[in-house]
């Protein structure tokens, strides 16, 4: 049983001409928070990253995400430890009125060349809330225990 009262939103995929013959993204197990994505480069053209080289990777796929929602582009673990393969803005960010194909910001940071393949599980998306705030101007802020204090200001131990 969901401890979300089972509300699933609804997460719309189109498919695009080169994402065809791609599984979509999926939950991997029960529990998964992410589906994980997929590269949709061409069999015949694997995309290879040197170190210290990024890339747009594309999926294959247009998100129509609920009203309210986020998708947060997210790395895969697996590849970044073994790899040092990683997204250069994570989380990125996938605004629920884009239209335009998912793409994944991968920067290769370890030290061999990584080659992406077609089909390969390259990062995860998160569908997650958000709130848009009404903004208001004020002339100063509440004070609180903490003031301006931060950046380790609370010690380590
Ligand atoms: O990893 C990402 C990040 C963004 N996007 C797409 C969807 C998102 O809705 C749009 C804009 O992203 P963002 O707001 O992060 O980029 P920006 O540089 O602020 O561009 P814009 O001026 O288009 O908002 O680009 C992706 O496909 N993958
Ligand atoms: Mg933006």
């Amino acid at each position: 049983m969901n401890i979300h009262n089972d509300i699933h939103p609804t997460l719309k995929l189109v498919r695009l001409p080169h994402g065809q013959d791609l599984p979509l993204p999926a939950y991997e197990t029960a529990g998964a928070a992410g589906m994980d994505l997929r590269a949709a480069v061409s069999d015949d053209q694997p995309m290879t990253l040197a170190p210290g080289q990024r890339a747009l990777v594309p999926t294959g796929f247009v998100m129509e995400i609920p009203e309210g929602f986020e998708a947060q582009i997210r790395p895969r673990s697996g590849l970044a430890f073994k790899n040092g393969i990683t997204c250069l803005n994570t989380p990125g960010t996938i605004d629920s009125d884009y239209r335009g194909e998912v793409k994944v910001l991968l920067i290769n940071l370890g030290d061999e060349p990584f080659e992406i393949t077609r089909g390969m599980r390259i990062a995860q998306t998160i569908i997650a809330p958000v709130t848009q705030v009404r903004v208001q101007e004020a002339t100063e802020a509440s004070t609180t225990d903490r003031g301006a204090g931060g950046f380790g200001s609370t010690g380590v131990a």
